[in-house]
């Protein structure tokens, strides 16, 4: 860890003030793995009290006593419907949207949404509670449970240390032939996967009720949130997933902390099936600002942190994360006080994430650093000019034995989100050249920006 706290900033890139946005969510993914029975609202907090040094808010934890009183603490409100709020609210102001949004926008404050309306008007997810008939959802759940005693925890390397998630997860897809594809093609957190299975019949039986549900729900979205048109880079395509993550969360303390999904293989403004089995958990959401301001990582983080919703996942319950969700949106599975045990599961909570992964972000389609590893896309988020855009950038830095290169390149889509002519980078030719050229033109752009 000492190397990533005495860390030396690089020379400034394009990707600097990207690199410095990241280093809060890593800072709180090595505080998280230290600290797994800690909520990441409280190691925010502290790391905020110890001015952004991981290695001093560690040791604070370690020895209460010598904790720093955080200036601002985060409430946690809790609302069982904003409809209810609204109806039953006597203020003068016309509108039930504003009178919510002004809850919504309490910075600091966690709000708990139950019902499907409102989950559905202030986040960008829908839920559908009690998805499956009873009985596949428990046979379901059964099968997943004893498949997940063989799951393994994700490991990555952040700098020096090797940062575990606090929870298993096992990866499915549809035939022998992506298997091998995943094992030898596609990389994660710069390392190959091992563990990859096929979709058992049970996931691909779920998987088409999935399907048939999400594309429902996307149509639905497009009409009542996005004004009739898909969002720009939004794919037209029918959502057909074709790969399965299943999580296991095994006891109250089990987590995965702040994260988007990454958009490597996916795609930008990707849309996600999310289906809880067992104990319910709560899943929150928080939009991420941008920020003009480099100089004020942590403060900006603090920004970053407020006005959390927590949503209840109950049993048998899908979660559609749409495509405005991962660019512009945050997601946890915080650890929780107490949990409920669930008749089938005890106190283990199962999620399938169903994904589909995009032909055209195979990684034989998209850009390699010079480094040889497959680079990483990302949507721009720290500054505001940038919003909207994407980039693809190196990912050796979590390759153990490998330092991150400069690689920096914006990344270019057609309004269905597929590379536009001339920016697949697969086959070689002259890449070498191309890079430097693309890299210096960035530069110049990063800088009229600044
Ligand atoms: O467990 C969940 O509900 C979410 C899991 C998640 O965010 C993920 O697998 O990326
Ligand atoms: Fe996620």
């Amino acid at each position: 860890m000492d190397a990533f706290v005495t860390r030396k900033k690089r020379n400034s890139t394009p990707c600097d003030s990207i690199a410095q946005e990241e280093s809060t969510e890593i800072k709180l993914a090595i505080l998280s793995s230290l600290h797994p029975h800690l909520e990441q609202d409280t190691l925010l907090d502290i790391l905020l009290a110890h001015d952004g040094n991981v290695e001093a808010t560690s040791q604070a934890l370690r020895t209460p006593r010598l904790l720093k009183k955080p200036g601002a603490r985060s409430a946690v409100a809790s609302q069982a419907s904003l409809r209810s709020f609204a109806v039953g609210s006597g203020s003068s102001d016309p509108s039930p949207a504003s009178k919510r949004a002004k809850i919504l926008s309490r910075k600091g404050a966690t709000l708990h949404l139950y019902d499907p309306q409102d989950i559905s008007e202030h986040t960008p997810c829908t839920i559908i509670h009690n998805f499956l008939p009873a009985g596949e959802a428990n046979s379901l759940l059964l099968e997943l449970l004893d498949e997940a005693k063989s799951f393994g925890k994700t490991t990555f390397k952040l700098f020096d240390t090797v940062v575990s998630s606090p929870h298993t997860s096992g990866f499915y897809v549809g035939s022998y032939h992506e298997l091998q594809e995943q094992k030898h093609e596609y990389v994660y957190n710069g390392s190959r996967m091992t563990d990859v299975r096929t979709l058992t019949p049970q996931l691909e039986h779920v998987k088409m009720q999935v399907q048939e549900a999400v594309n429902r729900e996307i149509q639905e979205r497009i009409r009542t949130h996005y004004g009739g048109k898909k969002l720009k880079y939004q794919s037209p395509a029918p959502w057909s997933p074709n790969a399965a993550f299943v999580n296991c969360y095994n006891g109250p303390q089990e987590s995965v902390g702040w994260h988007s999904d990454q958009l490597t293989y996916l795609g930008p403004r990707p849309v996600i099936g999310s289906l809880s089995l067992g104990v319910a958990r709560e899943f929150r959401v928080r939009r991420i600002l941008p920020s003009d301001d480099t100089t004020t990582t942590t403060i900006n983080a603090a920004a970053d942190a407020a006005g959390q919703i927590a949503l209840h996942l109950p049993h048998n319950s899908l979660l559609v994360m749409h495509a405005d969700m991962q660019e512009e949106w945050k997601h946890s599975v915080s650890p929780a006080q107490a949990i409920d045990p669930h008749p089938l599961a005890g106190n283990r909570r199962i999620n399938i994430t169903y994904r589909h992964y995009r032909a055209g972000f195979h990684p034989r389609n998209t850009p390699r650093c010079p480094c040889g590893v497959p680079a990483v896309l990302r949507a721009a988020t720290r500054k505001r000019e940038n919003w909207g855009r994407y980039f693809w950038m190196c990912h050796a830095g979590n390759v153990p034995g490998k330092e991150a290169c400069a690689f920096f390149r914006w990344a270019e889509f057609d309004e269905d989100g597929d590379f536009v002519a001339g920016e697949q980078d697969g086959g070689g030719g002259n890449k070498q050249e191309k890079e430097t050229r693309w890299e210096g033109e960035e530069q110049k752009e990063q800088e009229k920006g600044d």
